[in-house]
């Protein structure tokens, strides 16, 4: 529901929504026939009503409201380092959301799996929402984990340096997994290959690929033994007097399931490596921060998109008439030269723009949308 301060001022959840009507048009025009991709959105009891409006508010971003089903995930209660519970209020338990993990509980607790079932659905696309360039049920990606046999896989971006935030990809004494940036020693993180590079080097964007069967058997079979990881936080709860307090150091345990815990169950599991700039910029922190928030976010969009634009031959210029630069000339973080924002509604991952862009000369700030691509490919004044 955020807005990162695009010019077009769309939310993650519109981008998202707008990447599924693109790819279900793609989908459609290859296949000569109606393709729907559903969306399963899976929020906790906190966020499940505010969600649903948000969706409704904007009319399901003109997707069918049948194909877009939302489900809570459970609760579990957080706990004091004793493993006493902890009241939030007099007459109620502290719960927290029980992680993405939960998904599995979840996908049982209401009946999605049968609801997948009906439609048809083999193959499922799972992902965070918090990735502003996510390509939902990237057919890339999917193809490669349907033609590999998999019924579990991954998609990874090279780890940028030890310290980073995200999860390895791995194998554990031959068994694929997932070691958490929580869970990993520094030392381990530092270990480095003979090529110089990370020897862990596999960072988990949290895009996985499942089979339907695969998630059946999980939620029949497996479930029960995924463990919680527990984080410790600091968790508001009322004194003894009845006080609110909330805690400056961090007082108690939440227990949270992990979603790619799963993957030691596999019978196939694959990996697929992607690049970072063009699939990978969680949204994590707030501003002012250096890292993963909504203004590095953001230029990574942009910065997408100007290189999209450049590849498909558009040419771009500032206030003075001058020409901006070219590709090899972009710098790797910070705001592209020019501001240039394309609908995923033209382009999914790229595709397509020659038609509206080649060879033209645009000035910053450029939309392409729907209309400005109906308005390009209209004849020429000469
Ligand atoms: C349990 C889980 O899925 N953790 C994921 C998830 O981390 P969060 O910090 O929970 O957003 O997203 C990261 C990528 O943004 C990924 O690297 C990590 O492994």
């Amino acid at each position: 529901m955020y807005r990162v301060g695009l010019p077009s001022r769309k939310t993650l959840y519109q981008l998202q929504a707008e990447r599924i009507r693109r790819v279900e048009q793609l989908a459609g025009e290859r296949h000569g026939t109606r393709c729907t991709v559903p969306w399963y959105v899976m929020t906790s009891e906190f966020t499940l009503g505010p969600t649903a409006e948000f969706f409704r508010e904007h009319d399901f971003f003109h997707l069918d409201p049948a194909n877009v089903v939302m489900f809570e995930q459970r609760l579990l209660p957080a706990v004091t380092f004793e493993g006493k519970v902890i009241l939030e209020r007099k007459d109620k338990v502290a719960m927290a959301p029980d992680g993405n993990g939960g998904l599995y509980c979840a996908l049982e607790d209401h009946k999605i799996l049968e609801d997948m079932e009906r439609r048809g659905v083999e193959f499922v696309h799972v992902y965070c929402v918090d990735n502003i360039l996510v390509r939902l049920a990237d057919p890339v990606f999917i193809g490669f984990c349907v033609l590999q046999g998999a019924d579990c896989g991954a998609k990874v971006v090279e780890k940028a340096y030890p310290e980073e935030p995200v999860g390895v990809v791995c194998q554990v004494d031959g068994v694929p997994q997932v070691v958490e940036y929580s869970e990993i020693s520094p030392d381990t993180a530092q270990l480095r290959a003979s090529d110089g590079g990370l020897l862990y080097n596999a960072g988990n964007i949290c895009n996985h690929f499942f089979t339907r069967g695969f998630l059946k058997a999980v939620t029949r079979e497996f479930e029960p033994l995924l463990k919680p990881h527990v984080a410790v936080k600091k968790v508001p709860y009322v004194d003894e007097e009845g006080n609110l307090v909330k805690p400056l150091k961090p007082n108690g345990i939440k227990m949270e399931k992990f979603v790619f815990d799963v993957f030691r169950f596999a019978k196939n599991f694959v990996a697929f490596e992607v690049l970072r700039e063009e699939e990978f910029s969680p949204l994590k922190n707030a501003e002012p921060a250096d890292r993963d928030s909504p203004r590095t976010s953001r230029q990574a969009l942009l910065t997408q998109h100007y290189r999209w634009a450049l590849q498909a031959g558009a040419r771009f210029l500032d206030a003075h008439g001058a020409w901006l630069p070219e590709l090899p000339g972009l710098p790797p973080n910070g705001d592209p030269p020019a501001i240039c924002e394309i609908s995923p509604l033209v382009s999914y991952s790229g595709e397509g723009l020659e038609v509206y862009l080649q060879g033209r000369e645009f000035q910053s700030p450029f939309i392409l949308d729907e209309d400005q691509a109906r308005e390009l490919l209209q004849p020429q004044e000469s």
